[in-house]
């Protein structure tokens, strides 16, 4: 068992100059299974960053894990990513999570393949063609078109974060009152519709069966995160982040790798307790 897995407490504060506090591991902070709700980033949280967005991949054992712990949470297991639902169940095939898909715009509650809930109408095409052209800027630079938003990827041509952003700066500013925000990411600017966010994805969730009345838990490592670990004491559940120590959180892991490891132990001990009653 790794032990870069352990928690590191970030509440309360810290004074600045005094090192974090290091408490167990944190399935001893999660409720029993039968209580919580688990909603889980995938890019930088289940699964390791790759150099583009199709060369990420599922570790052995990660889909078994999850499974085991959507049947002890009776299905309250949802993957909340800015991936589509189309694209999170092209990585995770032949399973299908319940999913809030593209920063909350797609919302699926069961592990059928249809979305409950679509809370974005598609991007007009013209404005489109217009942010896609900027991948001309340099070689490298790539576009995931997910419909209701485009994303414009620059790990492999970083030089031109830059131009990228003016270019959609001015793009933006020729079109006033246009109902849409630019959303930055790891090496990755992304242009939707606003109105809709992780959170209010995750509300939305957090109103229907089986995740109701649930405490949830989640885990995330972007910037786009922030939005769930605010909404988390609305539900008396709990935050931790990946990476980057975020301000407010409950607790921090330093790699996917270490959720995963979490994650397994969680569902492990659940196995435990149940085989032992
Ligand atoms: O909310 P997430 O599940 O974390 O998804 C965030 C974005 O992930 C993908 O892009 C990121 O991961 C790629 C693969 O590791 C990486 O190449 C890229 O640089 C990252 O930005 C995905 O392509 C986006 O649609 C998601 O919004
Ligand atoms: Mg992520």
């Amino acid at each position: 068992m790794s032990d870069v897995s352990k928690l590191i407490a970030t509440q309360p504060p810290a004074a600045a100059s005094a090192p974090p506090e290091i408490v167990p591991a944190p399935a001893s902070l999660v409720p029993h299974l039968g209580e919580v709700a688990i909603l889980l980033d995938i890019d930088g949280t289940l699964l390791d960053l790759a150099p583009t967005p199709r060369e990420v991949w599922v570790p052995p054992g990660l889909a078994e894990t999850l499974n085991s712990l959507l049947q002890r949470t009776a299905g309250a297991l949802a993957l909340v990513s800015g991936r589509s639902l189309n694209d999170i169940d092209l990585i995770f095939a032949p399973e299908i999570y319940p999913a809030v898909g593209g920063h909350g715009a797609e919302m699926r509650l069961g592990s059928g393949n249809e979305a409950d809930a679509v809370q974005a109408p598609p991007m007009d095409k013209e404005l489109k063609r217009r942010l896609a052209a900027i991948a001309k800027l340099s070689p490298g630079i790539l576009l995931e078109d997910k419909g209701y938003s485009l994303a414009l990827h620059y790990r492999l041509a970083p030089q031109a974060e830059a131009a990228i952003y003016e270019e959609v700066s001015r793009i933006r500013a020729e079109l006033p009152g246009a109902p849409i925000e630019v959303l930055p990411g790891k090496c990755v600017c992304e242009i939707k519709h606003a109105g809709f966010t992780k959170a209010t994805g995750v509300r939305e969730l957090m109103r229907r069966a089986p995740f109701e009345g649930r405490k949830p838990f989640f885990i995330g490592d972007d910037v786009t995160d922030e939005s769930v670990f605010a909404i988390m004491p609305d539900f008396a559940g709990l935050s931790f982040s990946v990476g980057r120590r975020a301000l407010g959180v409950d607790g921090h892991f330093d790699s996917p790798d270490d959720v995963r490891a979490f994650l397994a132990r969680l569902a492990q001990r659940e196995g435990q307790s149940a085989a032992s009653r």
